[in-house]
């Protein structure tokens, strides 16, 4: 599912501006005229007109998700996936899971972009579900952070299978 990813705002997240109305329509003869929005950088997060688009997005989608639990969920659709609880959130991020390899699989990049942000924003509402932070997670890789994959495989306790295992 590729439907809205990249230039939906993010109401909550984003510092405060005029808005939509504020901006577009605002009159020539202010007193203190402000430079005028074009379409495009109405509909982005002001943080994204100063610099290019990074990981601070996590984040800042992170604390919309968050705040949307217990909200309407006829108007918010993190709050229609909160509200139908840990079963439904695991399965939406499992299916948007398998879209992503098949693009993957099938080499197809652009479409491989727009379902690894839907893994991205359904993993979030799963760690809003769960009551995990961006945070722990960052933490978690930060402390793997110059460990080889291999290294740390070969360093785990070798089992020995019995012949009851088998
Ligand atoms: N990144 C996303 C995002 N990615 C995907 N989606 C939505 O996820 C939905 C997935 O659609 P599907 O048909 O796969 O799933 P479904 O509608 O639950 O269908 P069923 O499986 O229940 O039949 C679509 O409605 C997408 O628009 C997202 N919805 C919201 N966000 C972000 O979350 C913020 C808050 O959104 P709201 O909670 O809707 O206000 C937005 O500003 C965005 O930044």
């Amino acid at each position: 599912m590729t439907k809205k990813v990249a230039t939906k705002p993010m109401e909550k997240a984003a510092p405060k501006q005029s808005g939509k109305n504020g901006t577009k329509g605002q009159s020539k003869k202010a007193a203190a005229p402000k430079k005028a929005l074009t379409e495009k950088e109405i509909m982005l997060p002001q943080t994204s007109l100063d610099s290019p688009a990074n990981s601070a997005v996590l984040n800042r989608l992170f604390d919309v998700v968050k705040s949307r639990k217990g909200t309407d969920p006829s108007v918010s659709h993190s709050a229609r996936l909160l509200s139908r609880g840990t079963y439904k959130i695991a399965q939406k991020f499992g299916e948007e899971a398998v879209e992503c390899l098949i693009e993957a699989v099938a080499g197809r990049k652009d479409l491989l972009i727009g379902e690894s942000a839907d893994v991205l924003y359904h993993l979030i509402v799963l760690w809003v579900d769960a009551g995990i932070q961006p945070s722990d997670v960052w933490a978690e890789l930060e402390r793997r952070e110059g460990t080889s994959g291999i290294a740390e495989k070969a360093s785990r306790p070798k089992q020995t299978l019995t012949k009851k295992d088998k």
